[in-house]
């Protein structure tokens, strides 16, 4: 019989710096988790005996290839793809695509290890993983977009599939680059299967999939809020971004009866003293899905509103804050600007939007703060429920797929208080989602044996 090896939080976060050098989000997002699931396996062996977190901190896989493409002026480019299959125990291989500059693989790594304990959480059969290209998608023309997600395609399309790897969009990646690359997959297997979800309407996409994941951050925001008997209605909301996730978010807020003050792009935000309304955000939405335009452009538009170029939103005093852009945008110093102003509860619509030393911060001010991996699980939870529609050929309703979500976010928001109440009245939401989302995965990773 083995010794079993059982090292202790700063050992094992030791070997992980040493294995994976200079992926500083991977790290981040790795020591995020561990801390909280050593304290849970302290006096559970087993775990410790099968090494299970040394495992699940090591993707399955990680796959990295070549993207050639002609641009408009017959310049070959090449950019690098990637898919990280993080970890498959409970269901297949499930996580977006991300089209940007800044993607590396440390970014996809985090982004897979989270969607491995965000997946669990959503109570829906699916592994976590993630995939994307260092191609920015600003400023080229539809007929270069569709020439890289075909290129892309052409290499991935041998990694997945409905019942090994199911990716969707993420930053960069919305219903046009899908559809770019969904016809491609069509094309080279001659398969008409659910092998992405986001997918349009008329070709297999789900009701409610576009407004899931801004609309789940309101309901898992609303939920802390119930949790103590408050609500959204007459709040000050500040959000950053102006995407899928932001919009929808700031939708959502809207129609709870909030007041959202600010949204962003990566040029600076705007801030509107008036609200956003559903009038505003519908031109805001055209402006960037379809115009791709930029957010400084708003304030020709709307009067009242000013724009604060290469500044992000956190100064601007509010209730709620929902970072919905991309990792890393709130700091120390922006999280304490947030709880100074009397910031009351955080929902996370983006994936690791703090920095470790923010949420610190929050914690310690005892604000309520919904991590990423619970608050912003409706997107891939209604992926989930298009993956089940695709398999049985059929298309449920937008009412009954709201219906659903809502549930989902319930559910979700109440695990994380089973694992993370404190017993004074506070809920450690992050400890939550890392011990419920990990329990699970665990658990069917000791049943598979050494493998
Ligand atoms: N789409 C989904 O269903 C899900 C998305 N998420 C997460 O939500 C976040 C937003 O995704 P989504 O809305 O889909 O993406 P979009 O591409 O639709 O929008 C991204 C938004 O974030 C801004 N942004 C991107 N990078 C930066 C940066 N480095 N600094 C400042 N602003 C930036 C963009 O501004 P600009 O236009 O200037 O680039 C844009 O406003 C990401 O963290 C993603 O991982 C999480 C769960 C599901
Ligand atoms: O819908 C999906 O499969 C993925 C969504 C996603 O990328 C995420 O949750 O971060």
């Amino acid at each position: 019989m083995a010794v079993s090896d059982h090292v202790d939080f700063p050992t094992f976060m030791e070997g992980v710096k040493k294995r994976n050098p200079g992926q500083t989000e991977f790290i981040q997002a790795v020591q995020e988790v561990a801390q909280d699931i050593f304290g849970f396996i302290e006096d559970k062996e087993e775990y410790h005996a099968a090494q299970i977190l040394r495992r699940m901190a090591e993707p399955d896989r990680v796959v990295s290839f070549r993207v050639c493409w002609e641009d408009d002026n017959h310049n070959i480019r090449v950019q690098r793809g990637w898919r990280v299959q993080n970890n498959n125990a409970i269901g297949p291989y499930k996580g977006g695509i991300r089209f940007h500059p800044s993607v590396t693989e440390s970014v996809l790594k985090f982004l897979a290890f989270e969607q491995t304990f965000k997946n669990s959480l959503t109570g829906l059969p699916m592994g976590g993983g993630k995939g994307g290209a260092n191609f920015n998608p600003k400023g080229k023309s539809d007929a270069e977009v569709m020439r890289f997600c075909q290129s892309f395609m052409t290499e991935l399309y041998r990694h997945i599939g409905p019942d090994t790897d199911v990716p969707a969009g993420d930053i960069g990646v919305g219903a046009r680059e899908i559809g770019y690359m969904f016809g491609q997959y069509k094309r080279i297997t001659n398969r008409w299967e659910g092998v992405l979800t986001g997918k349009g309407r008329e070709y297999g996409g789900s009701e409610m999939r576009p407004e899931a994941t801004g609309y789940g951050a309101v309901y898992f925001m609303e939920n802390m809020l119930k949790h103590k008997n408050d609500a959204i209605e007459g709040k000050t909301a500040v959000i950053s971004g102006s995407g899928n996730v932001a919009t929808h978010a700031a939708e959502q807020i809207t129609k709870q009866g909030g007041k959202v003050l600010t949204l962003s792009d990566s040029g600076g935000f705007v801030h509107d003293p008036d609200g956003f309304t559903q009038e505003k955000i519908d031109w805001v939405k055209e402006h960037k899905t379809h115009r791709r335009g930029r957010m400084s452009e708003y304030v020709d538009e709307f009067k009242g509103a000013t724009f604060h170029e290469g500044q992000r939103p956190w100064s601007v005093a509010c209730d709620l804050a929902l970072p919905c852009a991309t990792q890393n945008e709130l700091n120390e110093e922006e999280a304490k600007a947030l709880v100074s102003n009397g910031v009351m509860a955080v929902s996370e619509g983006a994936n690791m939007p703090t920095t470790l030393d923010g949420v610190h911060i929050f914690h310690d001010a005892k604000i309520m703060y919904g991590p990423g991996k619970a608050a912003n699980a409706g997107g891939v939870a209604v992926s989930g429920l298009e993956m089940s529609q695709n398999a049985e050929r059929i298309s449920w309703n937008h009412e009954r797929l709201g219906q659903m979500l809502t549930e989902l976010m319930e559910g979700i928001h109440d695990q994380c208080v089973e694992y993370g109440d404190q017993g004074d009245g506070y809920v450690d939401y992050v400890k939550g989602a890392n011990i419920a989302g990990f329990k699970k995965v665990a658990d069917a990773m000791l049943a598979y044996g050494v493998v």
